[in-house]
């Protein structure tokens, strides 16, 4: 098969007056399982109808294997989708939902069945093919969903909340399937999701979208690392946002004024002026925690707090910590015998410089 790039050059939608997609510009790469990933109402779903072609754009160009797409049908631009209610005829059996796309086609019979057969055995499904949809579980149907996607041999698969009507066990079980597939397919496919768990654990890169805007594209573990504003720290994993005012700045030494706290000075470089207003983000698991009369560490910035709440996951212990008059979250690693933490005790919490990453106000 053909891995084939697709690429969105300065995409442009409204509905009126509502600007849906922002001078949209993303390079997806031939064979990449490439997630679009933002909050409801960002617009993941309406790019992604747009590269199948169920969407017009008003400016802007889609290019498909390189080609200028933007006017084609659906049916003209060699990509398949699948939809997040699956969209399975109800009154067909598997074998004939599957074979829908082909007889449409008019492909000769014996192609149909060959390729129906292959599609069915690919998806796991071929002692179901005479069963209902009703007749299947939410996995299997979702499998029949993608079986009769890819029975037409797109070039594009596009998959929208594939997942989503799932339970979290069957979630977990499908998404590494379909990652399997996707890989031994090595078909270009772009999903999207609002669970930044599912995102992070099977693409390869991943857009993040907020208000119809691309916030930032990269592979899951840079965004984490090295988020490029608030909203992507904060949507690819927790993050603590400490806003602080500009007291000073000389080189590497920055003191900040933090509301009910005081001055704070960290080992690090901002080019925000004087009493500017910035944030200092970090993850809650960068943290570490001691009670207030502990000796500190010198290589952590130290901050006092107070337990608001704490929650036991397990392998470790989220604490809500108020500072100042802002909220942090610190994760402590659970063991036996370690030391916890009780709601409306004092502690320091402790802030590892390399860290932290800056964002202006
Ligand atoms: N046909 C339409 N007419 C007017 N506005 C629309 C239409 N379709 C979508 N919108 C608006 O466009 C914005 C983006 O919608 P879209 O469905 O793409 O978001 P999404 O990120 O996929 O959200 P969700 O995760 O909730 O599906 C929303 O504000 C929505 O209300």
């Amino acid at each position: 098969m053909k891995k084939v790039p697709v690429q969105c050059r300065n995409i442009r939608l409204s509905y009126g007056e509502t600007e849906v997609l922002k001078d949209v510009n993303l390079d997806i790469e031939p064979g990449e399982f490439f997630a679009l990933l933002g909050p409801s109402g960002s617009g993941k779903s309406t790019l992604l109808r747009l590269i199948a072609g169920f969407n017009r754009h008003q400016q802007g160009q889609l290019l498909i294997d390189g080609q200028d797409v933007s006017a084609k049908a659906p049916w003209e631009r060699n990509v398949g989708m699948v939809f997040q209610s699956y969209a399975l005829w109800p009154h067909l059996s598997v074998w004939d939902n599957v074979a829908f796309g082909l007889v449409e086609r008019k492909a000769p019979k014996q192609v149909i069945k060959e390729k129906v057969g292959a599609a069915l055995e690919l998806v796991s499904l071929s002692q179901y093919a005479e069963r209902r949809p009703s007749q299947l579980s939410g996995g299997q149907q979702q499998r029949v969903a993608l079986a009769r996607t890819l029975v037409i041999e797109p070039q594009v698969l596009l998959l929208d909340e594939p997942l989503s009507n799932l339970d979290k066990t069957l979630r977990v079980q499908m998404r590494q399937e379909l990652l399997a597939m996707q890989r031994r397919l090595g078909l270009t496919t772009i999903f999207v999701t609002h669970d930044q768990e599912e995102a992070m654990t099977t693409a390869d890169r991943m857009a993040v979208l907020d208000k119809g805007g691309v916030q930032q594209v990269g592979a899951p573990a840079t965004l984490y690392d090295y988020p490029v504003n608030p909203f992507v720290a904060n949507f690819v994993g927790t993050m603590n946002l400490l806003s602080g005012k500009v007291r000073s700045r000389r080189g590497d030494k920055l003191t900040l004024d933090v509301d009910g706290v005081g001055e704070l000075a960290f080992p690090l470089h901002t080019d925000a002026p004087e009493s500017d207003t910035i944030q200092v983000s970090f993850r809650p698991h960068s943290l570490r925690v001691e009670v207030a009369d502990a000796a500190q560490d010198a290589r952590y910035v130290w901050v006092p707090g107070t337990v608001e709440a704490s929650e036991f996951l397990g392998e470790f212990t989220r604490y809500r910590v108020q500072v100042g008059k802002q909220s942090l979250s610190v994760d402590h690693p659970h063991h036996v015998g370690l030391s916890k933490f009780p709601v409306g005790g004092a502690v320091n919490l402790g802030i590892e410089p390399s860290q932290v990453r800056l964002f202006g106000a």
